[in-house]
This record gives structure tokens, sequence and C-alpha cells, in this order.
């Protein structure tokens, strides 16, 4: 049987850093796009004269929630994981895929086009059709990158299951946030070579996703050759998933608690960092060129800490502690960001440096102690319903904030573009710290209740592998 576990793909260390390396590359082709229209804030507001859209406030933010709609209404991520769980990830990442170069195209597509001005009413609100084709493509393109977001974590935990899992998590968010820091760095910059024009980042985009998708189709082709050679192995057998499985996973008080956790600390990053680029204009004065420079450096820094400290959880455990770390440094960041008389761009830097350690230490720990919490078999449900409560914020938040802006915070008018005051913001961004901060505290007391190991290393030391090897060799007859 050791032989046996030997001659695996899957033993094979440059077999799965290099699976890894694919997919990773596929999510940073997905994050590019998720994030690239945060720079351009300030152009899509400006008046159609004067070569923007001519959004409102209020716009910008019905467009950013429109991320999660299709995920948050129609359950579409709850079926991805069921489709995850039941067709395996190959099938499921292709589709993801598919579905996001098919959104991203619809997004170009009601960028490019301004329909003479044309509008319509739905549900009481009017939409441009330019701001509904958009955000109906990108809408689509959320839920593509969403399934392929938990299809590629259940990718490391069948490929890294017992070994430097942490740390493959760790740098694959690491690749995401490279997408995500060359979305928001770079875009007002490819906005600006091509004349202003905001639709042909997203046409760059498009292509860049297209790559991604080849990426994937090599992993496809590992990851089958890996199924073939277990084929005739017992060591992957496992139960089926079945739909009570979403009942049994509800009923535990640990996935609610990473749910929470998740919702409430992704609540008060990603929609602030949609608002970053605005924010560093109106309250600490840097040029709209420039705006991105600062927020690009929190995906950057997460770059390097992402992994590290998925390194440091998979040998020296804590994962629970992590998590209330960065939940406390996530409050101290937005609450002074929210006082008005500290608008110097060195404080801007150093916040958004610090902000970048704690997105670094909570995902690094949250993501790889779901496998402890939840059992293999249900980890693409399990995925998928946490993925599922966080939407709610990603679409609930930036449209809040929006609403809020366009009501609260206007202090006047330049070039006939509204300028804003931030205060009230990022009190209600402080807000959700604070939650996020109590649920990580409820986490870590329900870790030592049930003995989910949250602050045990994840890597097993050889003698505990081979007692588990010798385990199953006596339970084989
Ligand atoms: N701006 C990208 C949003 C991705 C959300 C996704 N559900 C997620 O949480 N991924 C893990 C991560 O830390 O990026």
């Amino acid at each position: 049987m050791t032989q046996q576990i030997q001659r695996k793909l899957s033993e094979s260390k440059t077999a799965r850093w290099s699976v890894l390396a694919l997919v990773a590359f596929t999510m940073l082709c997905g994050y590019f796009i998720t994030d690239m229209m945060a720079p351009l804030q300030d152009l899509l507001q400006t008046p159609v004269g004067g070569g923007g859209l001519g959004w409102s406030g209020d716009d910008y933010g019905k467009f950013t929630s429109a991320y999660g709609w299709f995920n948050v209404f129609f359950l579409m991520l709850i079926f991805g994981g069921m489709i995850l769980d039941k067709m395996g990830v190959r099938f499921t990442g292709l589709m993801a895929t598919c579905i996001m170069i098919v959104g991203v195209f619809i997004k170009w597509f009601g960028i490019s086009h301004n329909f003479d001005g044309a509008t319509v009413t739905i549900l009481g609100t009017e939409w441009g059709y330019t701001l509904l084709v958009a955000s109906l493509g990108y809408a689509i393109f959320g839920v593509g990158v969403e399934i392929a977001g938990i299809t590629v974590s259940k990718i490391i935990v069948k490929w890294f299951k017992g070994k430097e899992m942490a740390l493959a998590m760790g740098l694959e968010m690491a690749c995401a946030r490279i997408g995500t820091g060359l979305a928001i760095g770079v875009t007002p910059l490819l906005c600006k070579a091509f004349n202003n024009s905001i639709s042909m980042p997203i046409l760059i985009g498009l292509i860049l996703l297209c790559i991604g998708l080849l990426s994937f189709i090599v992993f496809v082709v590992m990851d089958k050759r890996r199924d073939e050679e277990l084929e005739n192995t017992e060591e992957e057998a496992e139960e089926p998933f079945r739909f009570s499985d979403i009942f049994s996973i509800i009923s535990m008080k640990g996935f609610w608690y990473v749910a929470l956790l998740c919702v409430l600390f992704y609540s008060a990053v990603f929609p602030f960092l949609k608002y970053a680029p605005s924010l560093m204009i109106n309250k600490f004065g840097i040029d709209p060129e420039w705006s991105g420079v600062i927020p690009a450096l929190l995906p950057f820094g997460n770059i390097l800490l992402t992994p590290f400290f998925g390194n440091l959880y998979d040998r020296k455990g804590k994962g629970a502690t992590i998590m209330i770390v960065g939940a406390i440094m996530l409050v101290f960041i937005h609450f002074m960001f929210s006082i008005p008389a500290l608008n110097n761009w060195v404080i801007a830097l150093g916040l958004i440096l610090l902000l970048g350690i704690a997105f670094s230490l909570v995902p690094s720990a949250m993501w790889p102690s779901v496998p402890k919490i939840i059992p293999e078999n249900k980890l693409g449900t399990a995925y998928a319903l946490i993925f599922w409560v966080q939407n709610w914020g990603l679409m609930g938040v930036p449209y809040l904030i929006g609403k809020v802006l366009d009501k609260y915070c206007i202090t006047g008018y330049v070039n006939e573009k509204p300028t804003y005051d931030y205060t009230i913001p990022m009190m209600i961004f402080t807000c959700f710290g604070i939650l996020a901060l109590m649920i990580a505290l409820l986490l870590k007391r329900e870790d030592r209740i049930k003995g989910y190991g949250l602050e045990l290393p994840n890597i097993k030391k050889p003698e505990e592998e081979a007692k588990i090897i010798a385990e199953e060799m006596i339970a084989e007859p």
C-alpha cells in the first residue's frame, strides 16, 4: 500500500506546486476583473460630455453590488457547491471559467455602448441601459468567479491535504491579490494609455481571462491523470455527497461562526477597496490618476504576508488566535480612517499597510480552518455556503455605502462631480470590524468546546503520518 501511495502524482512536489500555479493564475485573472472598476469610479462619475459615463455614487454602488445578485438571490453559489461535490473539480472549474468569460463579455458590451442614453425603470428605480447591461454582465461574472473560488479551495484540499495546505491556500490568495493589486494600480494607467477609454481595460481583462481558461485546461489534464493513477487505490474512496449534507452543515455552530466572521470581515475589506481610491481623492487630496496607488499596496502587501501566515499556521497552529488579532487590527485601522483630522497621505499609507497585515492574518487562518470543521466530502458545499453568506455582504455593503455617500456625505461639487466626506462610511466599516472581532472570539471558544483543532498545526509529523498508515493497514484485511 505504501508503494501505491508513493506512486501517486499528488505525492510529487513538482506536480502539486505546478497545479497550484495553474489554478492560481486563473484566479489572478478573475480577481483582476473583479476589482478593475474601482479606480475608475471618478471617471465613471464624470459627466458624459467630460468623457465619463455620468454615473452617480448610487449608480456605482448598484453596479458594484451586482457582483452578488445571482449568487445571493438565485442561490447560484449553493448550486455551484452542489455541482462541485457531485461533478468534481474539473467540470466545475471549467464551467465557472466559461461563465466568467461570458459575464465579462456582456459587461464590456454594456460599457462600450451608450444605447442613445435610453433608460428603463425596474422595481421603481431608473437604470441607464449601459449601467444595466454592465451590471448584468458583472452579476454573471460574479457567479463564475465565486464558483471558481470554491473549486480552487477544493482543488487545494485535494492535492495538499496533510501537507502544506495553509501555505498553498496562502499562495493562491497571494496570486489573487496580485490580480486585485494590478486592477487597482494599473487600470487607471491602461485607461489613460487608451485615451481615457473605460472599455479597453475590460477588453484586456477578457483576453487575460481566456489565457486563464487555457491554464485551467492544463490543470484538468494533470488532475485527470492523478485520478487515473488512484483508480485502483482505496484511499480516495469517500461517501458521496447527499442533499441532507446541507442540513448537517448548517446545524453546526462552528460553520456559522466561520461564515459570519467571513461576511463581517470581508465586508469591511473588499467593499472598502471599491471606495478606497475615492477616499484617497476626497479625504487625502490625492490626484485621481494616482488614487489607486496607495490602496494597491494592500493586496501587494498580502502577496508576501498571506503565505507567511499560512506557513506559520501549518507549522505552529494558533489559527483562532490569528483570526482574533486580524479582527482587532481591522477595528483600529477603520476607526483611524474615520477621524476627519487624520488626513495626511502618510497616515493613509501607514493604515493601508497595516490593513495589508490584517487582511493576511484572517484569510490565511480562516480558509484552512474549514476542513478542520467540515468533512471533506461536504467541503464544496460548505465553502459554497460560506461564500453565499459572504456574498450578502459583498453585494449589500457597496450598495449601502453608495446610498449613504449620495444621501449624507456630499460636501460640494467640482466640475459637476460631487465631493464626499467619508466619515460615516468609515464608521460603518469600523462597526463590521467590531462584530467580526466578537465572532472570532466565539469561534475560539467553540474550538475549545468541540476540539476542532484550530489552534493545532496543519502539517502532520512523520510519526503521526506513519500511525495513520499503520491504522489503515490494520483496518484492511
Ligand atoms: N474581490 C474578490 C472577492 C472574492 C470573494 C471570495 N468569495 C473570497 O472570499 N475569496 C477568498 C479571498 O480571500 O479572496
